[in-house]
Parts: structure tokens; sequence; C-alpha cells
């Protein structure tokens, strides 16, 4: 026999008083944890990404459901971006404007409770994490339908800053608009990245409108709502926004279509048993000098989960290679790896050794 509907709400009140009484707890907890870090001489950063990482991992591993492990990691994701957020806000610079993937990906990562900053584009993200106005940034590196983000690869050529994390973020595209009859659409505006991972898409429903690409989703939604039989492909959030309807959900071609972003910033993040390292390698033109350098790898079981080529602007069909590694540099296996490596070849560069990203 079930309970009446009231009697069952008088005990989630009570339960509710007790989570809350816990959360708190729980804030206080993390305040000495932070007043223990200033009395060790670590005035400007409370964040430790490898300890998040181990928590996230923990709730997943003793949750017994019926909540299912994501729900679960979400609600201590932003429980622990609370905690964090009583000493100082984190913040942290995204590809802009308020509405893209990038900001989603920002907050799945740091949870809410940061100062999330929005930049036009991704040379300005890596530029207010150098210059100190944001600790850390969050930048698209790759698609899994269309492929690597250049531009972000690139620009760790020139920069002092590494990688201190990764996000990996299911991406949704929406036709969006004011105008509901697709046979009436004129013009799609869209990231070119969108446009490409919905192409199918749109040759078939919307053969007829012309597709303008332009700087991010966000602006996309925000011209199609100024622009009369236009839409736009972009998130949810972006049509909240700017006020438009959804008139077609998850237009991707490929139905796990999937963003990696980083998160850049200045951070050495310790080891957590679940990690990837980034390398930039630089091999000369010498013959079989890239094999020389990732031998050793190999010989250490490290499995090689990306490599990238790059030019490396230093001369024509010279190239830098981008490669991540599964484990932590502290590791013993792939520090002794990167000691052979460095040898081999005139470069390499770890940008950074991270906490794999969770689903
Ligand atoms: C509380 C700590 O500091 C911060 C807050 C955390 C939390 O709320 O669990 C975890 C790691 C840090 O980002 C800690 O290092 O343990």
């Amino acid at each position: 026999m079930t309970q009446p509907l009231s009697e069952i709400r008088k005990q989630i009140d009570a339960l509710d008083a007790e989570i809350l009484e816990l959360f708190n707890r729980r804030a206080r907890l993390a305040q000495e944890v932070a007043e223990a870090k200033l009395a060790a001489g670590e005035t400007d950063n409370f964040y430790r990404p490898e300890r998040e990482a181990q928590v996230l991992q923990r709730v997943r591993d003793l949750n017994q459901g019926p909540l299912d492990d994501d729900s679960v990691a979400r609600l201590f994701r932003e429980l622990m971006s609370a905690c964090l957020a009583l000493e100082k806000p984190l913040t942290v610079a995204f590809l802009g404007p308020a509405g893209t993937f990038s900001q989603q990906a920002a907050y799945k990562h740091f949870g809410h409770a940061v100062q999330a900053v929005p930049l036009p584009a991704i040379d300005e993200i890596f530029r207010a994490v150098e210059s100190g106005d944001c600790q850390f940034g969050v930048v698209p590196v790759e698609n899994s339908t269309e492929g690597v983000i250049t531009h972000t690869l690139d620009s760790f050529l020139n920069s002092s800053l590494g990688i201190c994390g990764e996000v990996s973020l299911r991406i949704h595209h929406n036709l969006m608009g004011k105008q509901a009859d697709l046979a009436a659409i004129r013009k799609v505006f869209s990231h070119q990245q969108s446009l490409a991972q919905c192409r199918r898409w749109l040759d078939r429903y919307l053969p007829g409108a012309e597709r303008v690409a332009v700087s991010s989703n966000a602006e996309a939604a925000r011209l199609a709502a100024e622009t009369p039989d236009s839409a736009a492909v972009a998130g949810e959030t972006a049509a909240d926004i700017y006020g438009l309807a959804v008139l077609q959900r998850n237009i991707e071609d490929e139905a796990d279509n999937t963003t990696r972003f980083l998160v850049i910033g200045r951070l050495a993040v310790g080891p957590t048993g679940r990690d990837k390292t980034s390398l930039l390698i630089s091999t000369g033109n010498q013959p079989g000098a890239l094999h020389r350098a990732l031998a050793p790898f190999a010989q250490h079981g490290i499995s090689m989960s990306k490599i990238e080529s790059r030019p490396s602007r230093r001369g024509a069909w010279d190239y830098v290679f981008f490669i991540d590694v599964e484990g932590h540099r502290d590791d013993a296996g792939v520090a002794e790896a990167l000691r052979v490596a460095q040898a081999e070849v005139s470069f390499v560069k770890v940008l950074g050794s991270y906490p794999r990203a969770q689903a």
C-alpha cells in the first residue's frame, strides 16, 4: 500500500533539511581545506582538478541508484563548484557569446559557480589566460564528425600555457527560427563546424536555403532572430536566449557527434590514476625521427590515443606533432618514455597531464 502524498512529502521535507545541513557541513570543511592551503603558503589557487576528478569518480563508484552515475556526478560537480566559490569564484574564459557549446563545456567541467567570461575568438581566450585576466580558458579542439580544430592546436605553438583538463560534450544541433515553414526559409546561419556536422540533413530538408557561416552558433541564433525568413543551427540554450522556436531537434548527421574541449591554464595537475598527457613533438626532417620518439611509449605499454600533425610555421613542409598518450607525466612508465624520447628528437614539450574526461 502506498503512503498518502502528504506523508511522502513530509518525509521529503525532513530529508531536504538533513541534506541542506550536510551541504553546509561539507562547505565548512572545504573552507577548512582552503585555510590549510593558505597556511601552507598557497595564496592564489585553491582549485585542485585532480582531487575533484577523484571525488566525482568515487561517487560514481559508490552510487547504488536509482539515480544514474551521470546524474549523481552532475549534482556533486555543482556542490564542489559552490564550495570552491565560497573562497573565490574561478574566472573561466570561453568562446562566446552566451549560449555556445563552449559555455556548456565550461559549466560541465567547472560547475556553474564560476565567473564565466565570453570572448569572441580562440586567440583572445589564450591571451586572457596568459595575461592573468582569467585563470582558465575552455577551447574546442576536435569534433568526432569534422575532426581537429586546427586554430586551437596552432595556438599552443606560440603560447606558454598548458593543458589542465579536457571535457567531452555530446553535441546536439537544432534548427531554430521564427519561421516555422521550412519551405520559406531562405538563409541558415551557423558556425562553419556546425553546418558541416549537419550537411546531409540540410541537403535533404533545406536544399534551397543559403548557408551562411558566422563566428559562433549563438551569433547565428542572434542573427536569425533579426533576419526575416531565416533560421539558425545551434544548441538549445541559444534558442532560449534569443527567443527562437526549436523547429527540429537533433539534426546532426552522426548520432554520436561529440566535441572535445581543452581547459587551458598554468596549473600543474597531479595524477589521479586515470590521466592523459598531451605532448608537442618536433622532429626536424630526419628519417625515422618520429618513430624513434614514439617507440619508447610503445615499449612501456603506453597507448597513444591521438596524433595530429601541423605545419611548424618555420619553413615549408616542416611539421610538429600533437600527441596524446595515456597516463600522467609523473607515472614511472610515462616519465621514462619521455626521458628517452627527449634524447631522440629535437623538441618534446609536455603540454600537460590531466584527468581523462568523464562522461
Ligand atoms: C576542498 C578542497 O578544495 C577544492 C574543493 C573541493 C571540494 O569541494 O571537494 C575539491 C578540490 C578543490 O578544488 C580540497 O582540495 O580537498
